[in-house]
């Protein structure tokens, strides 16, 4: 089964309702589809995010990443020989993850093909079904009480809330969504790197002492800030989980070696895809570190990668693959299936995915 060609394109999904963190806030999803057809007539998909304030990654870097190092580099390279084109891939362009992401998805789904498998058979077949949390965006506390409830209407039992925007309402945000909600539903929070480190320990310490309790915290400080995190996971209570500091397997292993973080979220836009997310997976189990998968403002080709990997492998114990459900739509046709909080892979060789609505060809 060997490449032949590689297509791009675009999908534009309006969400449900404004996303916003620390960092940004987004009306729709804008990704960009990548589409590898191989000389047996099967077709790969893959999905690349522009996320760009925590990537680098921009809509048209990504479009020249493919188009100017990816595709000489790939096509013509056999689907069989997996090490090989992803070594290449990953060795053909320095950064650039989130391009890296969509290729290698679509990689993967083209080896389950060849093999007549579900991918996360092949990855370690470890479970069929997970349960997603859903994204509080950062609001009023009251709003954000009010989104809480409604989340919960639709069937979520475990809420991620954005804080780390003006940090001196963080307190009464969690305060409010705690006291809407009561104690039977699980809290997390995110704080996109808002907080400085003593600012994080002064807030989370409150937490604490409210008696909000709090599953884990994540990435509190900003991404390179590893003494930061560190300081922040030594002095509360609380875990805390690496999400922007973390990209590489050797991001990871500097976390791990410090033990500046208690968990590691994995998310395919920053790791590259599956090939360097198995690697955190494995580095995570040796060092006995539970992992969350997550994903970006994504559609359900990419999340639908990650969902398989999910399934395959006990490591990851949390999950944040709510892009989806975020969507007012779902464009793609075949994978993974949604019902509400339980996501359940088929048994659909590759990743499933058999066309996309709205796609326009670059
Ligand atoms: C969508 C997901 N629940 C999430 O919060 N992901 C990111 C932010 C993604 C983005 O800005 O697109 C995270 O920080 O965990
Ligand atoms: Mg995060």
């Amino acid at each position: 089964m060997k490449i032949t060609e590689i297509n791009i394109g675009k999908i534009s999904v309006p969400l449900r309702t404004p996303f916003k963190t620390a960092l940004r806030t987004v009306n729709s999803v804008e990704d960009i589809i990548v589409e590898i057809k191989t000389d047996t007539g099967n077709i790969g998909y893959g999905e690349a995010a522009p996320t760009g304030v925590i990537t680098g990654d921009t809509t048209k870097a990504i479009i020249g990443a493919i188009e100017d190092h990816i595709k000489k580099t790939i096509i013509g390279m056999d689907i069989e020989n997996l090490e090989e084109i992803l070594i290449s891939l990953n060795t053909c362009v320095l950064k650039n993850t989130s391009a890296k992401a969509a290729v290698d998805i679509a990689i993967y789904d083209l080896y389950g093909q060849l093999y007549n498998a579900p991918v996360y058979k092949l990855l370690g077949g470890y479970r069929k079904e997970i349960t997603t949390d859903i994204t509080i965006s950062v609001n009023e506390p009251e709003e954000m009480a009010k989104d809480s409830l409604d989340a919960i209407n639709r069937g979520y039992d475990t809420l991620k809330i954005k804080v780390g925007k003006d940090s001196y309402k963080d307190l009464e945000r969690i305060k409010a969504i705690r006291k809407a909600v009561g104690y039977d539903i699980n809290l997390r929070i995110d704080a996109n790197q808002g907080w400085k480190p003593k600012e994080a320990v002064k807030i989370l310490r409150s937490m604490e002492d409210e008696g909000l309790n709090i599953e884990f915290v994540e990435q509190p400080v900003i991404a390179h800030d590893i003494e930061g995190l560190k300081f922040v996971t030594d002095n509360i209570s609380i875990p805390v989980l690496a999400d922007e500091s973390i990209f590489s397997p050797r991001d990871a292993l500097n976390i791990l070696q410090n033990r500046a973080a208690d968990f590691i979220n994995i998310k395919l836009m920053k790791t590259g895809g599956i090939y360097n997310a198995l690697k955190i997976c494995s580095l995570a189990q040796i060092y006995g570190v539970e992992c969350m998968i997550g994903c970006m403002l994504e559609a359900k080709v990419s999340v639908n990668a990650a969902v398989h990997l999910a399934c395959a492998k006990s490591i990851i114990t949390k999950i944040d693959l709510d892009g989806p459900v975020l969507c007012s739509k779902d464009p793609v046709n075949g994978g993974v299936i949604f019902d509400n909080r339980n996501i359940s892979v088929s048994n659909e060789p590759g990743f499933g995915v058999k066309s996309i609505d709205g796609l326009i060809y670059i």
